[in-house]
């Protein structure tokens, strides 16, 4: 298996962020040097990295491109430009809250070490962005085996977007389980869609899972019905921007018709989800805020105009899924399936929890 390409990787010689920039692929594999706050803001607005988990690491090691100049300001100027810095990065992209996640997990770490000088706190944040990228591999890991139960050898599974590693530290979260059941040696066969309005299945998943020798097939988004009705999809998994306190789920536009679609088929729909993308403060899908991209996206593809010129658009990021229509979520910590709202909340009060009702997920 090749190794799948690292989206977010921190260069300690020459202390810069390297991104693969994500809107050239399949066709170019170009990376970006990142060596300022604004330009990890732009990377992230831009989409050049994308996916919650990588967003929020991205962020987290542009907070310290952002401070790393401050190093003769006193401890309450440095305190005042971290915030500062977190508010302009957290206005990068409204939905997905891993982003918000980081740079709040950061603060936290620094503010609570009111002992250390300034410089020392400069290389804390750096530190702490560090260990934000290493654990993800982690996570994304343990969500793959806690989804790998749900799964057997020779199902087709339907993923949607691009919840892989090319998201994440490495792994993915809902590719997590393609990843270990090939490990395994288990074929699963992957349908992959998102072919509008940002072609991230069919550039990202697509790619990524063809590289490392996954069976993957790619549909155009308004196939998957068709799929289903033949029998090929036994589950469907995706990956989340963010969940609700109640179960709601914010993912790529076009997840809520396909779980739609799940139900009518009478086939499991799943959601991969880390910790760091629920959000127990929101509390139903209504409240998550929805990014509205440019029009551009769906008129355009590859800079080449697909519509009338002036034509009115709606182009949303983002749908929301309602818990009822989510089989079960499964993060790192478990699968939470039934009351989503104890559930939940549960994973938070209890960090040792390691299977929630595992047996009967399956
Ligand atoms: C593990 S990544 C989860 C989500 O961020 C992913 O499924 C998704 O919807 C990404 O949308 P995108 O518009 O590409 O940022």
């Amino acid at each position: 298996m090749t190794q799948p390409l690292a989206s977010v990787q921190w260069d300690k010689e020459l202390d810069q962020l390297i991104l693969i920039d994500q809107t050239r692929l399949p066709r170019h594999i170009e990376y970006l040097f990142i060596r300022t706050i604004e330009e990890s803001w732009e990377a992230i607005k831009s989409l050049q990295v994308r996916g919650a988990p990588a967003i929020g690491m991205t962020a987290a090691y542009g907070l310290y491109l952002g401070i790393r100049h401050a190093q003769n300001a006193s401890r309450r100027e440095l305190e005042q430009l971290i915030t500062e810095q977190a508010s302009y990065l957290a206005s990068s992209r409204p939905t997905a809250i891993n982003l918000v996640w980081a740079l709040e997990r950061i603060k936290t770490k620094a503010f609570n070490h009111p002992e250390i000088s300034p410089p020392e706190l400069i290389q804390l944040v750096l530190e702490e962005a560090r260990l934000i990228q290493q654990e993800d591999e982690n996570v994304c890991r343990s969500i793959g085996e806690h989804a790998l139960t749900l799964f057997e050898d020779g199902i087709g599974v339907l993923t949607h977007c691009n919840a892989g590693s090319l998201a994440t530290a490495r792994y993915g979260t809902a590719t997590a389980p393609f990843y270990l059941a090939q490990e395994k040696g288990w074929n699963i066969k992957v349908y992959a869609d998102e072919t509008r309005p940002v072609l991230q299945g069919s550039r990202l998943t697509a790619f990524e899972l063809q590289q490392a020798g996954i069976d993957v097939t790619l549909i155009c988004d308004n196939m998957a019905a068709s799929v289903m009705q033949k029998g090929w999809i036994q589950a469907v998994i995706v990956g989340t921007d963010r969940v609700a306190a109640n179960g709601d789920v914010a993912n790529k536009i076009g997840t809520y018709g396909l779980a739609v679609l799940a139900k009518a088929h009478n086939i499991p729909f799943y959601v991969a989800a880390p910790l760091s993308s629920i959000d127990l403060n929101t509390e139903q899908g209504a409240d998550i805020p929805i990014e509205e991209r440019e029009g551009t996206e769906i008129t355009h593809i590859s800079e080449i105009p697909v519509a009338p010129a002036g034509i009115q658009t709606f182009n949303p990021a983002f749908d929301v899924t309602p818990s009822h229509l989510v089989t079960a979520i499964i993060t790192e910590k478990g699968i939470v399936r039934g009351n989503y709202k104890q559930g939940l909340a549960e994973l938070f009060q209890n960090h040792n929890i390691v299977e929630l009702q595992i047996n009967e997920a399956k």
